[in-house]
């Protein structure tokens, strides 16, 4: 079987950490590079990584071109994460995104890019299956349930609000859910942001915690039942089957996916 090569952006980040582990001890991955911001031509080797053998660039294009990977796996910031997947598109390399907070203009013009190069590119706001599968249980609901609110949770560490499993999820309990305003057609806040986001008339809630990692709870509610859909991640290995799945999936897709529901059966 031919091995999958795979450089990876942010790899001294928290999720960075855990996918250098993963491409290096994955048999079909092998990890090629790093992209950082900071110690260009070092090793991983001496950033503490123990048994990892994989250059760090701080370029991304002599990256790509040095060391001719397969996939740029990126788990930085917005707009890093954006360029980096631009970036890779057009040097023929299929990016894999975890990062998280882009906006929709970013989403549909890294499609058409994909679409104009006839190259993979997975955009995933959620790696972990429990995750995804939260949020395709709240799209069924939303058949039945028109009235809901998601409350997000995050270490404080985090730079995007909502998350973007949150926008996700309220994206896809769109497709289902009947429109409507929720809450009193008077309500008025009398504090800025008491009730959270909008998103077509549904609420967001953003909590920043120390001692959180990623959690989510998508709350419906109609006459006289409420019903609530409840994920935890407690560790960042919980993301990493999602990272793996969609590497050797973007080798096979000559278009952009946005959310890792579209990928699994
Ligand atoms: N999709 C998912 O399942 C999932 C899960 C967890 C986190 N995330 C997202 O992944 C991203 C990273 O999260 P994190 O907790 O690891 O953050 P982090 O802050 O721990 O790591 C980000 C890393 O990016 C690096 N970085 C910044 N600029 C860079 C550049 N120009 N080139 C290369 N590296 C650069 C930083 O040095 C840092 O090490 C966030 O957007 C987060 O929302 C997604
Ligand atoms: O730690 C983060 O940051 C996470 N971000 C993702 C999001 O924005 O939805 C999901 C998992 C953790």
């Amino acid at each position: 079987m031919k091995t999958i090569k795979v450089a990876i952006a942010g790899p001294r980040g928290r999720m960075g950490k855990e996918a250098v582990a993963l491409a290096s001890n994955e048999e079909s991955f092998e990890l090629v590079s790093a992209l950082d911001h900071k110690n260009e031509g070092k090793n991983l080797s001496d950033l503490g990584f123990t048994d990892v053998d994989a250059t760090v660039f701080t370029d991304i294009e002599q990256c790509l071109i040095e060391s001719k990977p397969d996939v740029l796996i990126d788990l930085t910031t917005p707009e890093v994460g954006f360029k980096h997947a631009k970036t890779a598109l057009l040097n023929g390399v299929r990016p894999v995104v975890g990062t998280t907070g882009f906006t929709k203009e970013q989403l549909d013009e890294l499609k058409q890019m994909a679409e104009e190069k006839g190259l993979g590119c997975i955009i995933a706001p959620n790696f972990a299956i429990g995750a995804v599968l939260m949020m395709k249980f709240s799209q069924m609901a939303a058949k039945y349930f028109s009235d809901v609110e998601i409350i997000e949770m995050h270490h404080d560490q985090k730079l995007d609000a909502p998350s973007g499993t949150a926008v996700k999820t309220a994206e896809m309990i769109n497709e289902n859910r009947e429109n409507k305003s929720q809450g009193h057609p008077n309500e008025k806040e009398t504090m800025a942001g008491a009730r959270g986001a909008d998103l077509d008339g549904m609420h967001i809630h953003s909590v920043r915690l120390p001692g959180l990692i990623a959690h989510q709870q998508v709350l419906f509610g109609a006459d006289g039942q409420t019903l609530t859909i409840r994920h935890d991640s407690y560790n960042r290995q919980s993301f990493m089957s999602g990272v793996k799945v969609s590497v050797e999936t973007v080798m096979k897709l000559d278009t952009l996916v946005y959310g890792l529901e579209n990928i699994l059966d």
